[in-house]
């Protein structure tokens, strides 16, 4: 590695971005040898490593067949390889990137004995020699070296270079991430000193005896070498620059479960804290590997929070895994091995770290600045432009095709349309007059000669159903049987097969419909059912699978939710049995038709393609739109194609995971814009749904983090907030974030609100058939699926809903921390939600809004309020200035007796200067201490004139919302939002 600065900062430039990448990482398993307790007790091993990437479990137990047997790696080492090898093959190379300005971690990860701390210590003594090595080979480099040793010991961290055993705190730096606070950091001298330092922390390290190792390491122990270096030619020159990196050497504690090696007492309370940590490990390796969506819950442990960057951040990490070979320990081996096969999928985003000098940085933007410029001086070589042409008439093919693929599909809605309104109407006849309607439906001449058998078996009271499951591609028969003699408890359900799907749907929009055809189904049917299956080239027996009747799968929703709301629970049953009519024996042209692709029949009965129809045409005219105007300025009805998602997937308003949309939504400019919203074709759901308040879509598309500061007027919250104390934080010019967070919340809960709505529009829909079929289950369920719940989680499972407070109060008060949460608004909300089962709401409307914002914030990135441009530093300002406010507020509040005994209880000298403002800024520091906590929040509401907690004030963070209004239909959501607004 050459020197940085000058003439070499641009060498650097250029190769940067080739070292900066993503990659996977490296995972290598250890087999250490039987021991001797081992042999002698015979204890044989079953594992063999076949190959360098692969180990296999001998399998000679019957039991264990089901089990996986190979295992694949990026290197498994056979039990006779030395830690030296293990060390060139399966860490070195990560481990040396720090010498490059590259942070890395070494995992050693095991179960107790398996050989963690054999390896860790091997692996270390090479690296340090190697480093050391190429120090000596790079003279031209001026180097650093620092080095500090942690141990995490039951969930607490202890300085491995200190005598002092007082636990160490996490503190949340927005720029370096989690920091052990007053951790150790000795410069190195030379070789011999860290020596003698690490023999110190080995003496220090947690040891104890357990069942299976006599020295077994009872902590988590990380060990951080720090490497600065810089070319000499520039040092203490003002255009010198520094890489910086550190590797970490981690060896964790054992991985077994604490029943299996420890005994009682104090080792049962470490394994406790130890399996925390290493199942917070677990689940965040685990969600990594799946990819980085959703919530990783890094902050559930110390060890995560302090290796949060080698878990899928800015590090290269290597993970051994160690193994004893052992029969009796098999199932530990299989779950190391599992540990393993989520780790090799996570990857990682390492950087070089450089720290330059602020001229060598000014020179490096003012090159950028000025490549940027010639780019845009010069338009590029004449094959861009014949490119661009080519580009051009290609993108004019594909409007003119999507243009007609549009007319098409205008064309099919109009027809699905008309019959479904058809449809519509025979049901509203039928509510007056059963099967009226069917005689005059073009479809259903044909059924006549059902309907007087179908009556009377309506009126034995034993027409029970099949159902004819439109659009699924999976086909089964074992439910399905064509006998006489089918029991009548059961409906059952066909399905049609693959290619039918293709004609309703092209964009592979999973839609189901299911149709009840009545169950009398004769030989004849089934024949036809035979004919059907013949002409699609399958089987019968491959079509015919068990599904829910009348359900609609959870995708389709956009459709859905307007037609829902629209077809009576009448009409579903009509859609039954104008299918039935069709199946009668007698008729077996109804069913084939179907299968032959029928659009006009499959249209008429299925509400589903209805509403994916309009959203297709939506967005194949959006991506007109997109087509004809690819570079869109501000009013460009064009929005990304990400935001097209987004916005579809904030209409089905379903799963967690949409806060991640939701949230990116908001972000989007194109949401933003008045004109854009107003020139976006509705799609069936937006136009038709009713109970929308105005504005909602513009409202939604800043759920997340508040954007309405300026709707909420200063009476909202005025109306809750001690009002003169507000009017003198508004006085001293000071915006708080207090404010704009309360506002946020509003607007994030009436997004929320409003998925709620819907959830509870359908269940009003749905109403009269949960009374009287199954189907309320699986309401109840998809809402609680999904998440979007958590009321009546907590009201259902009381038991549960307390442990389940603590916990996300804990997250949210750590959270507010990371994020730089306004003081009063934290205290608001902590004396507001006391764990009443009906804050669940708020809580979880508190959790995603912050999870989202540390997610921003942690990803570079900024989010953006009204216009605002919110970061890490500007809400870190905001937060000191709320401080300030409230330090002065204490001269107001407090006499003087009164703030002598909360400097004196707070550990501020009496003698010492500014003696509020270091009050102020210890408030709400800790986010652990409970005492703590609760102190800082009754200090800042008497700050701030907060006396008593009311519903009032709880309507501030989102409507009052009870889980179930006891009359639904009369449960309104407008008179509810206006109520807020
Ligand atoms: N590859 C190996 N070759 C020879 N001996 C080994 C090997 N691996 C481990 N051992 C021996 O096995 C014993 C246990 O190893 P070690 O203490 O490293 O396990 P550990 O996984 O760190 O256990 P714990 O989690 O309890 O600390 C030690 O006596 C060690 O010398």
């Amino acid at each position: 590695m050459g020197a940085i600065g000058g003439e070499e900062l641009m060498q650097w430039e250029k190769t940067q971005g080739a070292i900066a990448h993503e990659e996977k990482i490296l995972v290598s398993v250890r087999l250490r040898p039987l021991n001797a307790k081992e042999l002698a007790r015979n204890d044989a091993s079953d594992w063999e490593c076949i190959n360098d990437n692969t180990i296999i479990f001998r399998n000679s137990l019957p039991e264990r067949s089901m089990f996986p047997t190979a295992y694949t790696f990026d290197r498994v080492f056979r039990y006779d390889c030395s830690t030296k090898h293990v060390y060139e093959e399966g860490a070195k190379e990560v481990a040396l990137s720090v010498v490059s300005g590259i942070n890395s971690s070494i995992f050693a990860y095991g179960q107790t004995s398996s050989g963690k701390t054999y390896t860790m210590s091997g692996i270390t003594d090479f690296t340090v020699a190697d480093i050391y090595d190429y120090i000596q080979r790079h003279e031209e480099r001026a180097f650093v070296l620092k080095f500090a040793a942690m141990e995490i010991y039951n969930e607490a961290v202890r300085d491995l270079l200190s005598a002092d055993n007082t636990p160490l705190r996490l503190l949340d730096d927005p720029e370096r991430g989690t920091i052990v606070e007053k951790l150790t950091e000795e410069t190195l001298r030379d070789w011999s000193h860290l020596q003698e330092l690490l023999s110190t922390c080995e003496a220090q390290r947690q040891i104890g005896e357990t069942s299976l190792n006599e020295t077994s390491s009872r902590s988590h122990q990380i060990l951080r070498l720090t490497i600065e270096s810089s070319a000499r030619e520039f040092l203490g020159k003002d255009n010198s620059s520094t890489l910086a990196a550190s590797v970490n050497f981690v060896d964790l504690a054992g991985s077994e479960r604490a029943s299996q090696a420890l005994s009682a007492g104090t080792r049962l309370k470490e394994g406790c804290h130890i399996n925390r940590s290493l199942l917070t490990l677990g689940t965040v390796i685990r969600k990594l590997s799946k990819g980085r969506n959703g919530h990783i819950p890094y902050r559930d442990s110390k060890l995560t929070r302090i290796l949060q960057s080698s878990l899928g951040g800015n590090a290269r990490t290597a993970i051994i895994c160690t193994m004893n070979p052992a029969r009796s320990h098999v199932e530990q081996s299989r779950n190391t091995l599992l540990f393993a096969s989520c780790a090799k999928e996570v990857t990682t985003n390492a950087q070089v770290n450089v720290v330059m000098s602020d001229k060598v940085l000014v020179k490096h933007l003012q090159r950028e600045l000025s490549r940027l410029e010639s780019e845009l001086r010069s338009p590029g070589p004449t094959s861009v432009t014949c490119d661009s042409a080519a580009l051009l008439q290609e993108k004019d093919f594909q409007i003119e095709k999507m243009e007609k693929e549009i007319k098409e599909l205008i064309r099919q809605r109009d027809l699905a349309q008309s019959q479904f309104e058809d449809l519509l109407r025979v049901g509203d006849d039928r509510a007056s007059k059963p099967w009226a309607g069917f005689d005059h439906h073009p479809k259903l001449q044909e059924r006549n000669a059902w309907e007087g058998e179908h009556s009377m078996l309506e009126s034995s009271g034993v027409a029970d159903t099949h159902c004819l499951d439109v659009g699924v591609r999976t086909f089964r028969t074992s439910q399905y049987s064509c006998s006489h003699s089918e029991s009548n408890s059961d409906d059952h359900y066909l399905q049609l097969p693959e290619n039918y799907e293709d004609n309703s749907l092209s964009d592979g929009t999973s839609s189901r419909l299911s149709i009840r055809i009545p169950k009398f189904v004769g030989p004849d049917t089934c024949q036809g059912w035979e004919k059907i299956t013949q002409g699609t080239g399958k089987k019968f027996e491959d079509i015919c699978k068990e599904v829910r009747c009348v359900e609609i799968e959870e995708s389709s929703m956009n459709g859905k939710v307007k037609s829902d709301a629209l077809i009576p629970v009448e009409s579903e049953e009509m859609l039954a049995l104008k299918v039935a009519g069709n199946e009668d024996a007698t008729d077996q042209n109804f069913v084939p038709s179907l299968l032959k692709g029928d659009k006009e029949l499959n249209h008429t009965h299925a509400d589903f393609p209805y509403g994916a129809w309009e959203q297709k045409i939506q967005d194949v005219q959006t991506t007109i739109n997109c087509l004809i105007n690819p570079y869109p300025d501000e009013s460009s009805p064009c929005p990304p194609t990400a935001d097209i998602s987004s916005s579809r997937s904030l209409k089905l308003m379903r799963s967690r995971s949409c806060r991640e949309t939701l949230m990116t939504s908001s972000l989007s400019p194109w949401f933003e814009n008045g004109e854009q919203n107003a020139r976006t074709p509705p799609n069936g759901f937006e136009k038709d749904f009713l109970g929308r308040p105005e504005g909602f879509q513009r409202k939604l598309s800043v759920l997340n983090y508040g954007v309405n500061i300026g709707r909420l007027s200063r009476k909202d919250s005025q109306a809750s907030i001690g009002s003169d104390s507000i009017d003198e934080l508004k006085a001293q010019n000071i915006k708080t974030s207090a404010n704009e967070d309360v506002t946020s919340i509003r607007s994030f809960v009436a997004g929320l609100k409003e998925m709620v709505k819907l959830q509870y529009e359908e269940k009003l829909v749905d109403g009269p058939v949960q009374e009287t079929e199954p189907r309320a289950d699986e309401s109840g369920k998809n809402a609680k699926d999904v998440g979007l719940d958590p009321m009546q989680d907590a009201l259902e499972s009381p038991s549960n809903w307390p442990l389940e407070f603590k916990r996300q109060q804990r997250e949210i008060i750590e959270l507010w921390h990371a994020c730089n949460v306004s003081l009063v608004h934290r205290t608001y909300f902590f004396l507001l939600f006391k764990g009443d089962p009906k804050d669940s709401i708020y809580m979880e409307v508190e959790l995603r809004r912050l999870s989202f914002l540390k997610d921003t914030f942690s990803q570079g990135n900024q989010a953006v309020e009204d216009g605002r441009t919110l970061t890490p530093a500007s809400s870190m300002r905001d937060l000191r200035r709320e401080r300030e406010v409230l330090s002065k507020q204490m001269l107001k509040r407090f006499s003087e007796e009164q703030r002598k005994s909360l400097y004196q209880k707070w550990g501020i000298g009496l003698d010492t200067k500014q003696r509020r403002l270091q009050l102020a800024h210890r408030l709400w520091n800790d986010t652990e201490d409970t005492d703590h906590i609760m102190e800082s929040a009754a200090i800042v509401a008497k700050l701030v004139g907060f006396l008593e907690p009311g519903q009032a004030l709880k309507e501030m963070f989102g409507l009052s919302f009870t889980p179930r209004p006891t009359n639904r239909r009369s449960y309104s959501w407008k008179h509810s939002m206006s109520s807020l607004l």
